[in-house]
């Protein structure tokens, strides 16, 4: 169990995220969804210590980074660094003995090129495969299912349901519907910072009407293309 007390963060004058509360079970994957801007990377680098914030983030675990994969929107890596070396490095950072990457290789990525030189989803799909290679417990995945093709999606997709069976603890953030009721046990909408509705699986369908209701408006009419 991991527990999200309060945690409230600023930019300077501006308060991005306000007193959010979340309680996040193994075996269980929790959906953020909220406009652009509404704070769901913060909160992501904040549970993961990337940001500095107010609040208590307490687990089981005695230091929550040591058992956590994040997958940021837009992985980065240095430069002259192969794929198959920057999964080395992850390895080892975890004290994962592993040093033949071709059979993990799922995405089938050219491991011995450098990592800079991939596309966009390329490069999501090597940092995905990093993080799942380190064992964690604990998977924060920034957009999984953004910029990367349709199969790499299913595999992704596929890739959730195992960590679930395997009793990780899973929180994704998608502007895409439809890969959340995939995926997920719970939704949370979060709204200029705050956390405005917990959605369970059952009313998924339910949530996806309204927001839809509440995306469009008049807007369509207002453009009078007919
Ligand atoms: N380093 C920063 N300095 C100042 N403001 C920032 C910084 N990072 C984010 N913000 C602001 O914080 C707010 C939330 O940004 P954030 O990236 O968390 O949103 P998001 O929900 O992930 O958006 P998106 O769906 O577009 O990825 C935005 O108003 C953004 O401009």
């Amino acid at each position: 169990m991991i527990e999200i007390e309060n945690l409230s963060k600023s930019y300077g004058q501006k308060r991005v995220l306000k007193n959010v509360n979340l309680s996040l079970a193994s075996g269980k994957v929790y959906g953020i969804v909220g406009e652009n801007g509404a704070g769901k990377t913060t909160l992501f680098k904040c549970i993961a210590g990337l940001e500095t914030c107010t609040g208590t983030i307490t687990s089981v675990y005695p230091i929550l980074k040591n058992h956590l994969g994040f997958l940021p929107t837009n992985p980065f890596f240095l430069s002259k660094i192969t794929g198959s070396e920057y999964l080395q490095l992850l390895c080892n950072a975890r004290n994962v003995k592993m040093t033949k990457f071709q059979e993990k290789n799922i995405f089938e990525l050219p491991l011995d090129q450098y990592a800079e030189t991939y596309s966009t989803g390329m490069k999501k799909k090597l940092a995905l495969t990093g993080i799942l290679l380190q064992n964690n417990d604990f998977f924060i995945l920034d957009e999984p299912f953004n910029g990367v093709d349709i199969q790499s999606n299913m595999i992704i997709t596929a890739i959730i349901h195992e960590l679930v069976a395997l009793q990780k603890t899973i929180v994704i953030s998608s502007h895409i519907f439809s890969t959340l009721n995939d995926t997920c046990d719970e939704i949370h909408l979060l709204r200029e910072g705050v956390f405005v509705k917990r959605v369970e699986k059952a009313d998924f369908q339910e949530l996806d009407a309204e927001m839809k209701s509440f995306a469009l408006g008049d807007r369509i009419e207002r453009l009078g293309l007919r």
